[in-house]
């Protein structure tokens, strides 16, 4: 079951480590960066999301040593890239598989919010908020990944000029920020 608090922002240790701040974050408050969660024990209900959210398309990912030649070097290169703060302009949801990881999310404050998921945890990003992703300490994650049209995963950095992307003023209207 998901685990939802305040990251401790100490980057001196591993990210994929807990950093847990000891102050947990509940779903309402979660839900009020626009962040849906739920937990789905058979791909069944996941399916009846997909279609009363018009997703046609689907992949899935497995992120662990072995994917990369058993190279730590490699694996760590790839969350990197995931861990880097991003948005995307479309709706991001992920069903976990296996295993476990952390899917960051940047609250109205612009605080750091980290998810916590297992087995049978969905999230959903709304387009436009920042965010980034890591395995956790075990470094195994399998999830299924959504798409409403061609699977594609097209990550815009944070920067400045992002303050005029259409879809980022967008959810922070919807946010009421
Ligand atoms: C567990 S899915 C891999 C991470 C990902 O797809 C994503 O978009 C992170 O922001
Ligand atoms: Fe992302």
């Amino acid at each position: 079951m998901v685990e939802v608090y305040y990251h401790d922002n100490n980057d001196e240790v591993d990210f994929r480590e807990a950093h847990h701040s000891g102050e947990t974050v509940s779903l309402e408050e979660l839900a009020s960066t626009g962040v849906l969660y739920y937990h789905f024990d058979t791909e069944e209900e996941v399916d009846r999301l997909a279609v009363e959210r018009s997703y046609k398309n689907r992949d899935t990912i497995r992120l662990n040593r072995a994917t990369f030649g058993d190279s730590e070097e490699a694996l760590v290169e790839k969350l990197n890239g995931f861990y880097k703060e991003h948005l995307h302009e479309d709706e991001e949801i992920r069903y976990i598989l296996g295993g476990s990881g952390f899917f960051d999310v940047r609250n109205k404050a612009d605080k750091w919010i980290r998810c916590k998921l297992a087995k049978g945890d969905l999230l959903i990003l709304p387009s436009g908020i920042y965010h980034r992703f890591t395995l956790d300490a075990e470094n195994d994650i399998h999830a299924l990944r959504l798409f409403k049209d061609e699977p594609k995963w097209i990550a815009l950095t944070r920067s400045e000029e992002l303050a005029t992307n259409e879809y980022r003023k967008e959810y922070l209207q919807s946010i009421g920020v």
